[in-house]
C-alpha cells in the first residue's frame, strides 16, 4: 500500500544542512497498523509527512496504493492526496467553525459539490460517534472528542491510508485507550492502513502489528508485534520495549 524507496529528507537554514532522514525504505501493507517510534528528533514525523508528500523528499520515491506520488504534478497529487487521511496532535480544527463545518471543509477542498457536503460530513460525524455535536465549536468539545472530529474530517474523502502523528499525546490514558480502540475499527470495518507516529511504547503495543525502530534518521530495525513476545535487536529497540511495562491488549480490560 505504501513503498517508500530510498527516501531522504534534508533541511537547510543558512549555511546548515541537517539530514532528518537518510536514505531509508520502508513497505507498509494493506491493512497494517504501522508504528514508527524512537527518541525525539529521530526523523519520524518528517519519515509520515514524506507519505503524502507533505515534505518534498530530497531524494526517492513514494508510492502509495500503486501510484507513485513522487512523479505527479501538483494538480494530481493534490488528488491523490485526497485517499491519505492525517490526524496530528493537537488536532488543527478550525476554532471558529462548527464540527460539521471542519468535516464539511474537508469535502470542499476535495472538490466535493456542496449539495453532497452535509450529508456526508454528517454520516462522518455519525461514524466517530459525534453526531449529536455537529453544530458544537471545537473549543467545547473534551480533547477525545476533538481528536474524533479530527478522524471524521480525515475519513470524509474515505481515504485508504490513515497518517497520525503522536494522534494520543495530548490524551489522558482512558482516552488514548478507547481512541486506539476506534483506530482499530476504522482499520477492521473500513479497511484503512494506518501509519502511527508516537513516543508512547504502549499505544504501538496496543494497536500496531509493525513497527520500525528510528535512530537518527534511519529505521535501525522492523518489529513484527504479532506474536507474544516482542525481542528487540537493537539496543534502542530493547531499550524502548523494556522501559514501557504498562498494557497490552491482554492486561487491558477497562475501556
Ligand atoms: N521544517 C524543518 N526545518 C528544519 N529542520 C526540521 C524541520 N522539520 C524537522 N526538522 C528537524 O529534523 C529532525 C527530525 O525531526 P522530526 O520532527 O522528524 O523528529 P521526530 O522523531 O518526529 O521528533 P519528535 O518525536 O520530537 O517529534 C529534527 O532535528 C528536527 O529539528
Amino acid at each position: 500500500m505504501i513503498e517508500l524507496r530510498n527516501v531522504s529528507k534534508s533541511f537547510t537554514t543558512g549555511k546548515h544542512t541537517l539530514q532528518a532522514v537518510s536514505p531509508t525504505s520502508l513497505t507498509v501493507e494493506k491493512g497494517d497498523i504501522y508504528g514508527l517510534i524512537g527518541f525525539s528528533g529521530a526523523g519520524k514525523s518528517t519519515l509520515l509527512r514524506l507519505i503524502n508528500l507533505l515534505e518534498q523528499p530530497t531524494s526517492g520515491t513514494v508510492t502509495v496504493d500503486g501510484q507513485e506520488l513522487t512523479s505527479l504534478g501538483a494538480k494530481e497529487l493534490r488528488q491523490a492526496r485526497h485517499s491519505i487521511g492525517m490526524i496530528f496532535q493537537h488536532f488543527n480544527l478550525l476554532s471558529n467553525e462548527t464540527c460539521l463545518a471542519n468535516v464539511e471543509f474537508a469535502l470542499e477542498v476535495a472538490g466535493v459539490p456542496a449539495s453532497e457536503r452535509t450529508k456526508r460530513a454528517a454520516d462522518c460525524l455519525d461514524i466517530v460517534g459525534l453526531g449529536d455535536k455537529a453544530l458544537e465549536y471545537p473549543a467545547r468539545l473534551s480533547g477525545g472528542q476533538k481528536q474524533r472530529v479530527a478522524i471524521a474530517r480525515a475519513l470524509a474523502n474515505n481515504p485508504k491510508v490513515l497518517l497520525c502523528d503522536e494522534p494520543t499525546s495530548s490524551l489522558d490514558p482512558h482516552t488514548t485507550l478507547s481512541l486506539l480502540k476506534f483506530l482499530e475499527r476504522i482499520n477492521r470495518e473500513l479497511g484503512v492502513t494506518i501509519v502511527i507516529v508516537t513516543h508512547e511504547i504502549n499505544v504501538v503495543k496496543y494497536i500496531c502489528n509493525k513497527a520500525a525502530v528510528m535512530e537518527n534518521g534511519q529505521i535501525i530495525e522492523h518489529l513484527d508485534l504479532t506474536r507474544g513476545d516482542v525481542t528487540p535487536s537493537t539496543d534502542l529497540g530493547k531499550f524502548l520495549f523494556e522501559t514501557a511495562g504498562g498494557w497490552t491488549k491482554e492486561t487491558v480490560t477497562y475501556g
